[in-house]
């Protein structure tokens, strides 16, 4: 049995030259052998999370008219406020799950209320975004380049960056199934934190598994861009949320893309018109997202649309 790989952040920004280059391996590895893993000792203190994770709660537990003013559907709306079934999946198995969707970068957006959230959610995004281009770079050296090297082809420092908070309420009058369907997500990887409520599962070698476990640790998901820009070396992790606990299940998502405008196709550097053709074709990040959002409701993935089926 194996299990969910971990990797130390502190030993990425303050290792010595030896441990850095050993957990850059092991990041690689992670991201070969599992497409996430679970980051510890990433210094986001644990007050800012509580914090966070509390006024989240508060948003969610507004009157339904309130969260309502929020409520967007548009991929490009600053702050989107969404609840209900998965549209895919009307007609079959439904669950349930509240979301709310704020533009973080390169301008970051909030609800006005409750009072104190937009200061703490700031606070928030701005510390992971730390831990994300720290991970960008040892990503980027684990393929063997040098560690701006995404940063720069992918314009990560205009990156389109969400921050996605999902409820799944404990309904105990209503008998529904609460959490999320199997998908990708987009972007170059996902970060995720999880009240202590678990729910996230990965399909990993044929079957899947729960992560969970690990106290103050986030999880990190390898997204479709960083699929396609390795071209195939490392793979987007599929994962769904199943909550069955009799408790709110609260998740902080934060989705990393390039800018809307940057064509993400495989790095030249790992195309060899011999040995590993190009896998994917080149799309506009905003166009990935629109189409995204066109073929959702069809129950389909742009990732289909890219990848070259050879
Ligand atoms: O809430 C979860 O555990 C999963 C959330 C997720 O996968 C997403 O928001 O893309
Ligand atoms: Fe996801």
């Amino acid at each position: 049995m194996s299990f969910v790989p971990i990797i130390d952040y502190s030993l990425l920004t303050s290792g010595t030259p030896n441990e850095r280059s050993k957990v850059i391996q092991q990041l690689g590895n992670a991201c070969k052998d599992w497409g996430c893993y679970m980051l510890v000792n990433h210094g986001i203190p644990e007050t800012l999370i509580k914090e966070i994770m509390d006024v989240s709660d508060e948003f969610f537990n507004l009157p339904k008219e309130e969260k309502l003013e929020f409520e967007a559907f548009g991929v490009f709306d600053p702050i989107r406020f969404s609840s209900g079934f998965n549209a895919v999946e009307q007609n079959k198995d439904t669950l349930w799950r509240e979301v709310l969707r704020l533009i973080a970068h390169p301008d970051f957006h909030c609800p006005h209320k409750p009072s104190g959230f937009s200061e703490i959610a700031s606070d928030y995004v701005k510390r992971t975004q730390v831990i994300v281009n720290e991970l960008l770079k040892g990503v980027s050296e684990s393929l063997g380049f040098e560690a701006s090297y995404m940063n720069k082809e992918l314009n990560l420092d205009s990156s389109f960056r969400l921050l996605a908070v999902n409820c799944y309420p404990f309904l105990p009058d209503f008998d529904l199934a609460r959490g999320l369907m199997p998908h990708t997500d987009h972007g170059v990887f996902t970060l995720l934190y999880e009240n202590d409520v678990p729910g996230l599962e990965v399909f990993h070698n044929g079957k899947w598994v729960v992560m969970s476990g690990v106290p103050n640790a986030f999880l990190v998901l390898s997204a479709d861009h960083l699929e396609i820009f390795s071209n195939g070396v490392y793979k987007s992790k599929l994962h769904r949320a199943v909550v069955k606990d009799e408790c709110k299940r609260i998740t902080l998502v934060n989705t990393n893309g390039p800018s809307l405008d940057t064509v993400v196709g495989p790095s030249p550097r790992l195309v060899d018109e011999q040995d590993r053709p190009a896998g994917y074709l080149p799309m506009k990040y905003g166009e990935y997202l629109e189409l995204q959002t066109k073929l959702t409701t069809a129950g389909k993935h742009a990732f289909d649309i890219v990848r070259i089926q050879n």
